[in-house]
């Protein structure tokens, strides 16, 4: 790992796009409240607020907020893509890692500054040309690779956009601990029109339904994932392999779910986006705490496992917070405003890290690497188990059918197809239930793993305070006889060395606490599962059923 420059190149730059008033808006007579007042500072104004109103006169009446960049309805896709994203692409090619995401309610404006148009194209299509660029122009000492895959988080699900019928895809940590979506589709292509296309196509596959306030609301996160690769083309140099990641993401849209008025389904996909977006803000919000003491929990969210290198590590992050002008959309754009906001002080602590990392090195890789050994052995175990209990299930089915005596009664048949129907259900039912016990399974040896480290650091700490009061101890009693010799002075000291907890001990008893409490929330979403799975199970004997 090699380390960045100074301080300000670890913060995460939080840009801020009002988009243009839209007809719905307009036809509503809606005002405008939103403003950029300079490159920096936007201002939003509560439309309801009265300025002769008594109760409310000493509230203030507007709030300004300042971002790195703001622009509004006048900023074109090249001046958002050049102040915000351009920058990343010389650090992606050193080999460090970059996410750019763009957050916000829905129909302000997030798919248009991520994907646009194919006259007005937004961000994607810009970074990959400037990136094909850049690669273009080192490439006679370096030899690089670029992959891209594209896919959608939708209710906590993960599908290939590129290619979604493959079915939903599972996270896998790989052995050097690089979160990865297992089976997904990776592009190698350098066209810009193919890759336009192509993510044009993908867009079309993600989960969009109308809410009451967007009509093509897209209900998913969607994730483009670029992978740079490169090693140097000279043969006799140490041959050192870098790998950088960029992550290019267009979140669902931010709104409550209560304020569009959905229901059933559509309140239930609310429901996924608010936990994913909530756990996005607990991690920026943990990542910002100015001690840098609170613990960060990736966990929460399909969202922020995949991001976690991305976000604390060693990488550079951008967000896009994107309002509307209207005051019909005055509380969504102030809570995207306050939530942009809290993000502005993240700081990636990769000295930190790297420190930390190299005082326990020595003790505590081999722990990990047997941890993850048998991570990898356990889900291999659970694969296999469920893999065969599915074959057996379908001989089953079969069997079921052989069983099934032949009739020709459309009568019978129809109840044989629905008893077939159910069954094939429950079957389904069964397979979810499993990939939530086995998601469960993984994420309680994650917990276990950092359990480990934090108990790790306590026992260091432990061991060498009991080393130095023994020493002391020594020392005390070589003086004692000394002094019955009747010799005197002495260099030990009276009082038994310093025992107060270092700041690294105190966080990692804390993040004990966490990880104890989150181990058990598990724990209990174990039972429940592990419960239904019981229930389940079919109950259904053909041959008793009927002869
Ligand atoms: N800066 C802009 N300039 C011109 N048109 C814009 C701009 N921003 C958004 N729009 C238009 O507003 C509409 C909604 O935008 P978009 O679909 O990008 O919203 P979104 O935030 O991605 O919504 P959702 O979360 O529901 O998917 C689109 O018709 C888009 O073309």
């Amino acid at each position: 790992m090699k380390e960045v420059g100074d301080s300000k190149d670890h913060q995460l730059t939080v840009a801020l796009r009002i988009r243009p008033v839209s007809d719905a808006e307009q036809d509503e007579a809606a005002t405008i409240v939103a403003h950029r007042l300079d490159e920096q500072m936007v201002i939003l104004m509560d439309p309801l607020e009265d300025p002769d109103d008594i109760l409310r006169a000493n509230r203030s009446r507007e709030k300004t907020y300042m971002f790195d960049v703001a622009f509004d309805y006048l900023a074109s896709q090249e001046e958002v893509y050049r102040a915000t994203t351009k920058g990343l692409i010389e650090g992606l090619i050193s080999g460090y890692n970059a996410t750019v995401f763009a957050y916000g309610p829905t129909g302000c404006g997030k798919t248009y500054t991520m994907l646009g148009t194919d006259q007005e194209p937004g961000i994607y299509v810009r970074t990959l040309n400037d990136l094909f660029r850049a690669i273009e122009a080192t490439s006679d000492d370096m030899l690089y690779s670029v992959s891209m895959s594209y896919l959608e988080i939708y209710n906590e699900m993960i599908r290939d956009l590129l290619n979604p019928s493959s079915g939903f895809l599972d996270l896998r940590e790989d052995s050097k601990g690089v979160i990865q979506v297992a089976g997904i589709t990776e592009v190698s292509t350098i066209n810009a029109q193919e890759i336009m296309e192509l993510l044009m196509k993908g867009n079309k596959q993600r989960t969009q339904e109308p809410t009451a306030a967007n009509q093509t609301s897209s209900r998913s996160h969607a994730v483009l994932q670029v992978a740079v690769r490169q090693q140097s083309r000279c043969r006799d140099v140490l041959q050192e392999v870098r790998f950088a990641r960029l992550f290019m993401i267009d979140l669902a849209g931010s709104e409550r779910a209560a304020q569009t008025q959905n229901r059933g389904q559509r309140l239930k996909e609310g429901a996924h986006i608010n936990r994913s977006l909530l756990a996005l803000g607990n991690c920026i919000n943990a990542l910002s705490d100015k001690n840098g003491t609170k613990y960060v929990n990736y966990r929460d969210s399909k969202l922020t496992r995949l991001l976690k290198d991305s976000l604390g590590g060693n990488s550079r992050t951008v967000m896009i917070a994107h309002i509307s002008p209207a005051s019909v959309a005055f509380e969504e754009s102030r809570n995207t405003l306050t939530y942009a906001d809290r993000a502005k002080s993240i700081r990636t602590r990769v000295k930190k890290n790297l420190v930390n990392v190299s005082y326990h090195i020595a003790q505590y890789t081999n722990i990990i690497s047997d941890l993850r050994c048998e991570i990898q052995r356990l889900k291999k175990k659970m694969a296999e188990q469920s893999s065969r209990q599915l074959n057996s299930e379908r001989a089953d089915i079969r069997h079921v059918q052989g069983e099934l005596p032949s009739t020709s009664h459309p009568a019978d048949r129809a109840e044989m197809d629905q008893l077939r129907e159910q069954l094939l259900e429950a079957f389904r039912q069964q397979m979810e239930i499993r990939r939530s016990l086995l998601e469960l399974e993984n994420s309680s040896m994650e917990v276990q793993m950092d359990t480990s480290k934090q108990l790790l650091t306590i026992a260091d700490w432990e061991q060498e305070q009991s080393k130095l009061r023994r020493k002391w101890q020594a020392e005390r009693k070589k003086e004692s006889l000394k002094k019955e010799e009747g010799e005197k002075d002495s260099d030990s000291p009276e009082s038994p060395p310093d025992s107060t907890e270092s700041q690294e001990v105190r966080l990692a008893r804390d993040n004990l606490v966490t990880l104890t409490a989150e181990q058990r929330k598990i724990q209990k979403q174990k039972v429940p599962a592990a419960r239904l799975l019981w229930e389940k199970v079919p109950s259904f004997h053909p041959s008793s059923h009927r002869s």
